[in-house]
C-alpha cells in the first residue's frame, strides 16, 4: 500500500489514499504501523476517501496512534489539503471535507499554507462530552490530589485547557495522562497547557488523547484560543506558539466559525506491505 509521510509543525502523519487503493485497516494494524521502531511511525493516520455526499469534495478519517478513530485533526486537515493536490486527486484550492463529526472548509494559499474553517467551538458540556451540571467558563476538576482550574470545549474532538505560568515547567507528563482519562471525560480528552504571553500571543503544549505529548496540536491550538477568548484573556487574533512552530488562529466569538492557518509539509512517499 502506497502512503505519504507528512507533518504539520512536527505533528506527523501517515497519509493514505483510499480512493485509488483498497484500504481496510484494523485498530491493531494501525497501532503496529504507528510504532516508531517497527512500523512507519506517526501521531495520527489519515485515510482519504471519496465524499460521503455530493456537496463535499472528500471525506477524511483520522486514527490516533493507539488505533482509535477520532472526530477531527487540525494539523492533519492542512496536510490532507496539500496531499490531495500533490497526488492529483484535485486541482481545487478550496475544499469542502467531511470528517467523523462535521464539515470543514479548507483553502490552500498561494504560498502553500492552508487556512481551515474549523467551524464553531462547542461549549455545551453534553456535546463535548464532559460531565458538568451546567456550562461554565472555568471548571474545577479534582485530579491527582490537585485542584485543577480549566476550560473545556469541543472542536469536533474534546479539549481541556489549563492556564500555566510557564509551559516549560508545566506538568504535561504527569497531569496530562491523568486528565486525558479522567472520569469526567467519557470519551477521554486532549489536554492543553496554555501560557498567556499577551492578548495576541500564547505558548501551548498539548498532551493528546491516544498519543501523548505532540510537537503541535491544531485543534488544541483552536481550543486554547477559544477558551482564552471566552475567559476574557485573549483578543480575536492569536498567534499560538507550539514546540513545533506557530499557528495563526482567528475567532470573532460565539456564533462565528474559528479559522486556523499554518503550514503542511510533505516529507516522503513510501510503500508498506500489510
Ligand atoms: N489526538 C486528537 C486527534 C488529533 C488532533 C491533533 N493532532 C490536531 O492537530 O488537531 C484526539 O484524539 O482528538
Amino acid at each position: 500500500m502506497n502512503f505519504s509521510k507528512m507533518h504539520g509543525l512536527g505533528n506527523d502523519f501517515m497519509v493514505i489514499d483510499a480512493i485509488t487503493q483498497n484500504v481496510h485497516l484494523s485498530p491493531e494494524l494501525i497501532k503496529r504501523l504507528a510504532d516508531r521502531h517497527t512500523g512507519v511511525g506517526f501521531d495520527q493516520l489519515l485515510v482519504i476517501e471519496p465524499p460521503y455526499s455530493p456537496d463535499h469534495d472528500f471525506h477524511y478519517r483520522i486514527f490516533n496512534a493507539d488505533g482509535g478513530e477520532v472526530e477531527q485533526c487540525g494539523n492533519g486537515a492542512r496536510c490532507f489539503a496539500r496531499f490531495v493536490r500533490l497526488k492529483g486527486l484535485t486541482k481545487k484550492r478550496e475544499l469542502k471535507v467531511s470528517t467523523l463529526k462535521g464539515t470543514i472548509i479548507l483553502k490552500v494559499n498561494e504560498d502553500e499554507t492552508v487556512q481551515v474553517n474549523m467551524g464553531e467551538p462547542v461549549f455545551d458540556p453534553q456535546s463535548i462530552p464532559f460531565k458538568a451540571i451546567k456550562e461554565e467558563k472555568t471548571y474545577i476538576i479534582r485530579a491527582q490530589e490537585q485542584t485543577v482550574f480549566c476550560g473545556v470545549v469541543s472542536m469536533g474532538n474534546p479539549h481541556c485547557v489549563l492556564q500555566v505560568n510557564d509551559v516549560l515547567t508545566a506538568s504535561v507528563a504527569t497531569l496530562g495522562p491523568v486528565l486525558e482519562s479522567h472520569e469526567r471525560f467519557p470519551e477521554r480528552a486532549n489536554i492543553g497547557f496554555m501560557q498567556i504571553v499577551d492578548r495576541n500571543t500564547i505558548q501551548l503544549r498539548v498532551f493528546e488523547r491516544g498519543v501523548g505529548e505532540t510537537l503541535a496540536c491544531g485543534t488544541g491550538a483552536c481550543a486554547a484560543v477559544a477558551i482564552g477568548i471566552t475567559q476574557g484573556l485573549l483578543d480575536s487574533k492569536v498567534k499560538v506558539k507550539l514546540p513545533g512552530g506557530d499557528l495563526d488562529i482567528c475567532w470573532e466569538g460565539v456564533g462565528k466559525p474559528l479559522f486556523m492557518t499554518g503550514s503542511a509539509t510533505h516529507v516522503y512517499d513510501g510503500f508498506v506491505t500489510l
